[in-house]
């Protein structure tokens, strides 16, 4: 069988529906009668249902496009139009018909509260002072932690914790681990004021309160005092 025979119009006045190999049986989900071509339908965003308004995307040819949706009622209420109606929709009407411009807004506001989730600032550091500069620091700082020989290794009271709150050894608890922070206050993009509530106590819910993801084991490698003591 040749495939110009294996082509028969369906209705002769609608080059929609051709009948293409299979039996066009109602009925027969195969059936061209119950698929449509779906290249030549569009999506129109028309609440009312009505054809021609100034919201609707709307023929020029006016003999052609209504003429041609008339007989297919259901096709009007669905908001579904043919593609042998020309459509001209203006700049303005096509941004906010663009199917996917809701989506948009949407992660636009999504973005925008992700970008300034409340309780967060971060402190601009001053020159010498960023992260890469501290980084620079404990590598080449001989003893940043202020051991003067002694082990990190040692136990430590919270007793002797309290008592480093000022000057150049101030100390915190973080995850039963006892560091120096004296030396990363005017690094720590949170602000000095900020660390400074974690001197002499066990910093750890404070620290996961607002940035749990922080590796500070790494950062503060070199400010290692000693191993908090656990009554
Ligand atoms: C004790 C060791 C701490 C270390 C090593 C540390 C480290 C850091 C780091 C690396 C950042 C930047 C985070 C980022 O960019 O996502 C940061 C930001 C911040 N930290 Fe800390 N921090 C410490 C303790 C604390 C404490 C105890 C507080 C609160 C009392 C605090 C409050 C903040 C705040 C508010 C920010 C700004 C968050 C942001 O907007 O990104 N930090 N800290």
């Amino acid at each position: 069988m040749s495939a110009r025979t294996n082509l028969e119009m369906v209705d002769s006045s609608d080059f929609t529906f051709c009948k293409v190999g299979l039996q066009a049986e109602d009925g027969n989900l195969e059936s061209p009668k119950a698929i449509p071509d779906v290249r030549k339908i569009i999506l129109e965003d028309n609440p009312s249902g009505k054809v021609g308004t100034e919201n609707n995307l709307v023929s020029d040819d006016k003999s052609q496009g209504t003429a041609g949706l008339k007989g297919q009622s259901d096709v009007s209420k669905s908001n579904i139009s043919s593609e042998v109606v020309p459509t001209k929709v203006d700049d303005s009407k096509k941004k906010t018909q663009k199917p996917d411009g809701e989506a948009d807004d949407l992660a636009q506001k999504q973005k925008a509260k992700v970008k300034n989730p409340v309780g967060r600032t971060k402190v601009p550091f001053e020159k010498g002072y960023s992260q890469m500069d501290w980084l620079k620091l404990t590598r080449t700082h001989p003893d940043l932690a202020g051991l003067k020989g002694q082990s990190n290794q040692r136990l430590i009271s919270m007793d002797e914790v309290k008592q480093h709150k000022t000057g150049g050894s101030i100390w915190t608890v973080l995850k039963g681990h006892v560091y120096n922070i004296s030396p990363y206050m005017k690094f720590h993009p949170g602000g000095e004021d900020m660390l400074m509530k974690a001197a002499g106590r066990d910093s750890t819910s404070l620290f996961n309160k607002y940035h749990a993801w922080v590796n500070a084991e790494f950062l503060l490698e070199r400010c290692l005092v000693g191993i908090l003591e656990y009554n």
